[in-house]
């Protein structure tokens, strides 16, 4: 992949990505682009309608899905307000081991293709016990420990306020029960420990994930304003007194889809 030589300037690559897509759909500008995560798929029929969907590895940049769940496709939606929608169902993980500049691309490639808002979705396991399988949380904030960045060289960005208020406000008019948290991103792929999901608590915060912080630098980097959500599939390692497992994860996304996907739905049209 081009973006595994050092010499490749990855906003090059997001930017042929980006002329691809135009191409592919004759649109020459997305609007608002979204990031669907576990249990969060099925909100793509729900925003509007797909007018060309995509394999991700047709694109340049994207490679094919790793994970069980996840659908390599890259989809143009045209909404109700005329306006379009980017759905990227081809999230490259940092677990995955092919660097961090894949894991953005995708981000890098949607702020290219003209996109300002960027909505970041995930699976998650929750550490506040309030928040059971299946409960759709907004993200306040995140603790970064991947101990990596998608920023290479001295681009020093500020991170305040990077998952917009605005936007929390705007999805919490919609859905006044939303509960909002900060996001720990680990490097997984193996779930947190009990004592590390206590770690991950005493320092303040309330989701675990493997996803989602990294792609957020990025699109902060990218001048988009961001929203993201976590659909809480499990309690974290420990808050919960049985052993996760992955079947089971799957299983509290798939449940919870039709709610989540409505509200995502309402978002995007407000
Ligand atoms: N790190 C981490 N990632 C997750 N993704 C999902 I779905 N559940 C979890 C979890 O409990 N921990």
């Amino acid at each position: 992949n081009l973006l595994d030589a050092p010499e490749t300037d990855p906003f090059e690559v997001a930017r042929t990505a980006a002329q691809q897509i135009a191409d592919i759909t004759g649109v020459a500008r997305h609007d608002i682009a979204l990031t669907l995560g576990s249990g969060w798929g099925k909100a793509a029929d729900l925003i509007g309608e797909t007018t060309h969907t995509i394999p991700a590895q047709q694109i340049e940049g994207f490679s094919a899905p790793a994970l069980a769940g996840h659908v390599g496709t890259l989809r143009s939606v045209l909404l109700p307000s005329g306006k379009r929608a980017l759905i990227i169902g081809a999230r490259t993980h940092y677990y995955e081991g092919h660097g961090v500049r894949r894991v953005v691309h995708s981000v890098r490639t949607a702020a290219a293709t003209g996109a300002t808002t960027m909505i970041l979705t995930n699976g998650a396991g929750g550490i506040r016990e309030t928040w059971t399988p299946g409960t759709p949380v907004l993200i306040s904030d995140h603790i970064n420990l991947t101990a990596d960045s998608p920023l290479e060289g001295a681009t020093f960005i500020d991170l305040t306020d990077l998952y917009s208020t605005c936007l929390r406000d705007l999805a919490r008019s919609i859905v006044p029960t939303l509960d909002e948290g900060v996001y720990c991103q680990f490097r997984g792929p193996h779930y947190e420990t009990p004592a590390e999901v206590q770690m991950a608590k005493a320092i303040g915060g309330h989701i675990v994930g493997m996803s989602t912080a990294l792609e957020a630098i990025a699109a902060r980097q990218a001048g988009m304003e961001i929203l993201g959500l976590s659909l809480i599939t499990n309690l974290a390692a420990g808050i919960q007194k049985t052993p996760l497992s992955h079947g089971e994860v799957i299983e509290a996304g798939q449940h919870a889809e039709p709610v989540i996907s409505a509200l995502l739905a309402r978002i995007v049209a407000a």
